[in-house]
């Protein structure tokens, strides 16, 4: 399922790159105000930071909420005291698109995320000239030598990776990339199947100075709290915030863990 949710993306991008040139879209990405400081926005404190994710819906949810006016739902996640907004451009199982992260990026000054199946340059240059300041890197998705080439770009271009895994070899490849800020997602996006237990097995691979983000599996604050336990300096939630009704007092109990 990873690899056809890639390559959908991928043949999505191959279209919008027969309208828009390589090097028309890097004058463009070139041209941006330069990207916020994830790292900085993320550094960890003596509370849980979260990442706000904007989602319509998922292969294994089916549809969640239709979000008619992502940046409202993104200044909500603002004002709750999201660190960040995560905006999932993915089209075809998702329901997400590139103008909903331009619209958020207008709309809020906390870092934004790109999140999608990154596999090609075109993508990350998309993802910087829609104003993103942090792209998902799915370590899963590509062999080491393409994560190695897309983790350069995305830094030369200002931005931050976040670099998910699902097993301790995979956080072992992230650490080899050197990303300082690594992600494991509860869900596997091969059967879709949820492991709660994930983070707090591969957590202590994670080296010391290399921010920890729990991905997924967070319903309720009493998930926040297992994630903190286990070390997560923050959490990454699409789900309950966009079904929950009240972003805002969801996401301030959140950041009282
Ligand atoms: O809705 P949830 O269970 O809170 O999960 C959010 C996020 O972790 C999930 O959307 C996600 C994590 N990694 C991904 C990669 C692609 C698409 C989606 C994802």
């Amino acid at each position: 399922m990873l690899d056809q949710l890639l390559a959908g993306s991928l043949e999505d991008a191959r279209q919008r790159r027969s309208r828009l040139s390589y090097s028309e879209l890097e004058k463009l990405a070139l041209s941006r105000t330069p990207a916020l400081d994830a790292l900085a926005a993320l550094a960890p404190e003596d509370h849980m930071k979260v990442i706000a994710e904007v989602k319509r819906a998922s292969p294994s949810r089916g549809d969640l909420a239709s979000i008619a006016e992502p940046q409202a739902l993104a200044a909500q996640y603002e004002a709750g005291g999201a660190s960040v907004v995560s905006v999932l451009t993915e089209e075809r199982k998702f329901k997400g698109s590139l103008a909903d992260l331009e619209a958020v990026r207008k709309a809020v000054s906390i870092p934004v995320l790109r999140k999608d199946f990154i596999g090609e340059e075109y993508q990350i240059l998309e993802a910087r000239a829609a104003g993103a300041d942090l792209v998902l890197l799915i370590v899963a998705a590509l062999p080491q030598d393409r994560l190695e080439t897309l983790y350069a770009m995305i830094r030369e271009l200002g931005m931050t990776p976040l670099v998910e895994t699902h097993s301790a070899d995979e956080v072992a490849r992230a650490v080899d990339l050197g990303a300082q800020l690594v992600g494991v997602n509860a869900r596997n996006l091969s059967t879709f199947e949820l492991d709660r237990e994930l983070f707090g097995r591969v957590a202590d691979q994670i080296p010391a100075g290399v921010i920890r983000v729990a991905e997924s599996a967070v319903l309720g604050v009493e998930d926040v709290q297992r994630y903190r336990e286990a070390g997560a300096d923050a959490v990454l939630v699409g789900e309950a915030l966009v079904t929950g009704g009240d972003p805002i007092s969801t996401l301030k109990s959140y950041l009282s863990v």
